[in-house]
């Protein structure tokens, strides 16, 4: 089940009990309308940002860079949390203020091997499992932690949002879904093909074909999922943001037109893509349905971290990969590069007719 929203919605007051998405009968789309059994932890505002004490002096000025620390720090009051996307109730916030995901061993091997990799700081530091009411989670660093009243936006990464693997097992025990169906047909009755009217299903592989045709990540190999601004109204509608227009309004919107904040989420990605470029880890693995997770606030800082590696598999060796050759099936290749490549220009361009 995953979070939804039909339209910007304004989100609960911190501290409040975790709203569960329940499945509205008319539109197909999720909402926040019924408590969880058990509240989260009370969250409370953290005095400091979880970052280096470099990072700590360079609080207040616009602009500012933030790295996630690499390595465990003290304990603190836990920082508030929100999720912007991605499937509901799979998150918790520990008392210590780290967040715990559900465990999922892809997810975790590749958190291993990110601690030890150049991508370090550039993904939420991982802990190790949790377990909490039988369940195993994945703990990591809340990268919302350090931030007043942060704006957030996840963009799903690459022009491949399902596993090579994924289209093998469709073809040798296809398992067509009603969701996906339903969920299609309450963006376009006319997607789906007649076999599949007539099934009221759909494949996951097609549904997730026909989303990335939809929206940016076939034209552009990023695609904007949600945003989040500091007023707490959050908006998921970007299923049908596809052309460069819509991408640019989207962007703008998110960051205000702020020029200090565009050049800090530039100089970030040019970064990251360097890093990429020259990382062990992402060299050899194909990273499907991962996100870069873009976070700002008030006071100029800002920052841009890796996240959701569940569908991050180890490529089979010697075959490594350069993220940028367009896919084709067995080549393994996920248009991460590609599309970090788009997302800069695009950011660039935006930047240039600001400051015309
Ligand atoms: N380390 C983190 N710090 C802060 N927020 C996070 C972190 N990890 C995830 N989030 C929040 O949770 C949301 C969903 O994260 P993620 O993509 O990992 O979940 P998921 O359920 O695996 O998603 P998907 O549906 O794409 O598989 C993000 O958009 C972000 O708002
Ligand atoms: O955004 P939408 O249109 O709601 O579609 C979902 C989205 O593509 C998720 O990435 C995917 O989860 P995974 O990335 O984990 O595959 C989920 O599959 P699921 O329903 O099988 O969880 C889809 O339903």
């Amino acid at each position: 089940m995953r979070l939804k929203r039909n339209n910007i919605k304004p989100r609960k007051p911190q501290g409040a009990r975790c709203k569960k998405p329940v499945l509205s009968p008319a539109s197909s789309f999720e909402e926040y309308d019924e408590d969880f059994s058990e509240p989260c932890p009370t969250v409370t505002h953290s005095s400091q940002a979880d970052v280096g004490s470099d990072a700590k002096n360079e609080l207040l000025k616009p602009g500012a860079m933030v790295n996630s620390s690499p390595l465990p720090g003290p304990l603190r009051t836990g920082s508030p949390w929100v999720q912007v996307v991605g499937h509901a109730g799979n998150f918790r916030t520990g008392p210590d203020g780290k967040l715990l995901k559900k465990y999922c061993e892809s997810e975790q091997r590749c958190l291993q091997k990110l601690m030890g990799d150049s991508l370090r700081p550039y993904v939420p530091s991982y802990y190790g499992v949790t377990r909490h009411d039988q369940q195993d989670y994945n703990t990591m660093d809340n990268l919302l932690a350090g931030f007043d009243s942060p704006c957030i936006m996840d963009c799903k990464m690459g022009t491949r949002t399902y596993l090579e693997d994924d289209l093998r097992k469709a073809r040798e025990s296809p398992q067509p879904r009603k969701d996906m169906y339903e969920k299609m047909v309450a963006v376009d009755p006319g997607a789906p093909h007649p076999e599949e009217h007539a099934q009221q299903a759909v494949l996951k592989t097609r549904y997730m074909q026909w989303r990335e045709s939809l929206s940016s990540t076939d034209t552009l190999g990023f695609r904007i999922e949600g945003i989040q601004k500091a007023n707490g109204t959050c908006n998921t509608n970007f299923k049908k943001t596809k052309c460069n227009e819509q991408v640019v309004q989207a962007l703008e919107d998110f960051v205000d037109k702020s020029v200090p904040i565009l050049r800090s989420y530039q100089k970030r990605l040019k970064e990251i893509r360097l890093v990429l470029e020259n990382s062990d880890f992402f060299r050899a693995h194909e990273v499907v349905g991962s996100s870069l997770l873009f976070i700002h606030d008030r006071t100029g800082k800002a920052g841009v971290w890796m996240i959701d590696f569940g569908k991050t598999l180890p490529t089979p060796p010697p075959l490594t990969l350069d993220h940028r050759t367009p896919w084709v099936e067995g080549n393994r290749e996920d248009g991460y590069l590609w599309g970090l490549d788009n997302f800069i220009d695009i950011l660039t361009n935006i930047l240039s007719v600001l400051l015309e």
